[in-house]
């Protein structure tokens, strides 16, 4: 089913040969000769230990920092603010406090070309239903008149999901979004995301440091290490979709967390010996 969707050929991102370093006289290399390409619908998780490079790697496709050498293609494009469709969600929700669930919802509809073009004449109609039918996706249907301190952080989070998609983007960025919640609604978010990615297949990349979230809705995932911070090992993830919980109680599917597990507590210790 999720390979059934008929997607554009190429890259939706490509880092060739990235070199990020910070400050003046103590430099931090954050990301050394990283190279990363990633094509149309694919979903890539990054993992690996604090301060290897993973939130660099996400500013960098979402043009929020500059590569110090190399380049960052995303879509084709050198990446600046308007070279590709793009949603976002972090750990935080991030939802505006003073505006109900239905405009935060609706917020890249109104700033995100095409969409912001028909705001004004849409609002009320066709984007309020768009806004609508995305809330009730995620089990929110009825909560959109309700402002995000009446809702649960798993509900702040659902609605910052729908936000994240409101606008179809090609490219979803999620640095640790599902971090902040308890392990159950955890995995029913994880579900959500999975169906979201099987029905619209955007090109996903995922930051997280749980291990079993990246087997579960990664079909590749890369590595990292820091001192300096770069990829150490890129593999994909070999189990049908659609998955499920059980799935992760698998020999096949623990042995997999088992082997990054240990490429990460080996990462942790190259950056130990090199501090
Ligand atoms: N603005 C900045 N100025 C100086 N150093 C920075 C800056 N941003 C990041 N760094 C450094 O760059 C390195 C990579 O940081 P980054 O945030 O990408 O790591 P990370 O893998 O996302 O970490 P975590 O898992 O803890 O979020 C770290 O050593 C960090 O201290």
């Amino acid at each position: 089913m999720a390979d059934s969707l008929p997607l554009p050929v190429g890259n939706v991102i490509d880092l060739e040969k990235v070199r990020v370093t910070f400050g003046g006289k103590n430099k931090v290399t954050a990301l050394s000769e990283t190279s990363l390409r990633i094509s149309h619908g694919e979903f890539v998780a990054l993992v690996g230990p604090s301060g290897c490079g993973k939130s660099t790697i996400l500013k960098l496709v979402a043009g929020t920092l500059a590569a110090t050498e190399g380049n960052v293609f995303v879509a084709g494009r050198e990446v600046d603010a308007e070279s590709a469709r793009i949603g976002m969600a972090f750990q935080n929700p991030t939802l505006l406090p003073w505006l109900n669930v239905r405009d935060n919802v609706m917020m890249p509809l109104k700033i995100v070309p095409p969409f912001k073009k028909e705001f004004s004449r849409k609002k009320r109609g066709e984007y309020r239903d768009r806004v609508e039918a995305s809330l009730a996706r995620v089990g929110l249907a009825g909560f959109g008149d309700k402002f995000p301190w009446q809702l649960s952080g798993g509900m702040q989070q659902r609605a910052s999901l729908c936000r994240a998609l409101i606008h179809d983007p090609t490219l979803l960025l999620l640095d640790e979004p599902f971090g902040a919640l308890d392990q159950f609604t955890r995995e029913e978010l994880w579900e959500i995301m999975q169906q979201l990615w099987i029905e619209k297949r955007p090109t996903v990349l995922l930051v997280t440091h749980d291990l079993k979230e990246a087997a579960y809705l990664a079909g590749r995932i890369c590595v990292m290490q820091a001192r300096p911070g770069r990829i150490v090992d890129d593999s994909e993830v070999p189990f049908a979709r659609p998955r499920t919980i059980e799935i992760s109680f698998q020999p096949e599917f623990v042995s997999l967390t088992q082997r990054l597990r240990e490429r990460i507590v080996a990462a942790r210790a190259v950056q130990e010996d090199a501090t």
